[in-house]
């Protein structure tokens, strides 16, 4: 199809909101003609009720009415036949998972914890926002299957992923591709599966899910160290693990065992958060609320068990706004990033996001002359 080159130009500045790539590389612009100032131009929606029709339509016609001489834009939208479909999603999709690829570039963190409710969702999910604030692209597989919470916690609890045949599309909030298993659960019904499950549901979230071309992948694991833990580290054995503890001794020694399956799994514990930590009263004083001292503890011990340094990564203090932030659904790092608690965050998720990677045995794409 030839387009004249100002309109290709436009249209390339549009792009599909869930798979973010310009449309002219999907096969969505069909023709593209300018006559006499108007230009009628055809472009092809993935499938029929796209939810982000009215989206792409407003995109297309602002990009095209920009072009000098356009004083009319006429638009008419189709659907992709069943052939363009595949086409595309060849083009997109590999069948093997993708970050398990050596040469992949991602960085994958999965979140663990040993107790529940010690704020290892929350955490995730303002890292993951920190992250794409700060222009990484980001994607968060929520799974944590028996106590998902992800969606929720970044204001999109009822989202579905868009499906174009196999190929699923996350929804994106606040900059975050984000997927969960209770996007695939009618009802908020429970999750009952058990091993074998829940390894294929996790591995259809890394091989069909299109995340595309990501900085870094977060995981929000179960608490504690069951089936899913072990999957991950089998599907994605370049994982590296985040342990969140509180204060609390008690919750530092289980904390321990979550981090110490690194040794079976060959993974790289990378750091220790400590959540709920001191609550600042409004005179300025603090209260040890869960006790003092549990996640430097933690450091130094699993420093010890797996023989690398293993940093405390950051304190979190208690802070009833982080805990609105997840009610309202909008992340502490996102409504206000200069509380002391988003700070926290923030300097964690640099951290965690812009160490030097080791690029030994990658393949960089490039040929020596
Ligand atoms: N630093 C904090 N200050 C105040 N409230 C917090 C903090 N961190 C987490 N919370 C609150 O504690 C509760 C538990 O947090 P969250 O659901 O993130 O824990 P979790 O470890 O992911 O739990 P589980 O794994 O069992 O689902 C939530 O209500 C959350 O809003």
């Amino acid at each position: 199809m030839n387009i004249e080159p100002r309109l290709q130009e436009a249209l390339a500045t549009v792009q599909d909101p869930e798979i973010r790539r310009p449309i002219t590389e999907l096969g969505m612009v069909e023709s593209a003609s300018l006559d006499d100032g108007t230009v009628r131009v055809k472009v092809l929606l993935t499938i029929a009720g796209c939810p982000m029709r009215s989206r792409i339509e407003d995109d297309v016609k602002a990009a095209l009415a920009a072009v000098p001489g356009v004083r009319e834009v006429d638009l008419e939208l189709g659907v992709m036949s069943p052939e363009q479909r595949a086409e595309l999603r060849s083009s997109l999709v590999s069948r093997t998972t993708p970050f398990s690829d050596p040469a992949s570039l991602t960085r994958v963190i999965a979140i663990a914890s040993g107790k529940g409710g010690v704020g290892k969702s929350s955490l995730t999910a303002n890292l993951a926002c920190a992250m794409a604030a700060d222009g990484l692209r980001v994607g968060l597989i929520d799974a944590d299957v028996h106590g998902f919470s992800i969606p929720g916690l970044l204001g999109i609890p009822g989202a579905k992923p868009t499906r174009v045949d196999e190929m699923i599309l996350p929804p994106v909030a606040h900059g975050v591709k984000v997927i969960s298993i209770g996007m695939f659960v009618p009802d908020n019904k429970p999750v009952i599966w058990r091993g074998p499950m829940l390894h294929r549901a996790l591995e259809q979230f890394l091989t069909d899910v299109h995340f595309g071309d990501i900085d870094v992948l977060l995981l929000d694991l179960p608490p504690g160290t069951g089936d899913i833990a072990i999957s991950v580290s089998q599907l994605l054995p370049g994982s590296e693990l985040v342990i969140v503890t509180t204060p609390q001794a008690a919750a530092a020694q289980v904390a321990e065992r979550a981090g110490s399956i690194a040794v079976q799994t060959g993974q790289k514990v990378v750091g220790v958060i400590e959540n709920m930590s001191a609550l600042v009263l409004p005179d300025g004083s603090t209260m040890d609320i869960f006790g003092s001292g549990g996640g430097a503890d933690l450091a130094r011990r699993l420093s010890l068990v797996l023989g690398n340094d293993v940093p405390l990564l950051g304190q979190v203090a208690l802070d009833p706004m982080l805990r609105a932030g997840g009610d309202a659904g909008v992340p502490l790092v996102l409504s206000d990033p200069g509380s002391a608690a988003a700070e926290q965050i923030i300097a964690m998720a640099r951290r965690l996001a812009r160490r030097p990677r080791g690029l030994s045995g990658k393949k960089l794409g490039v040929t020596p002359l």
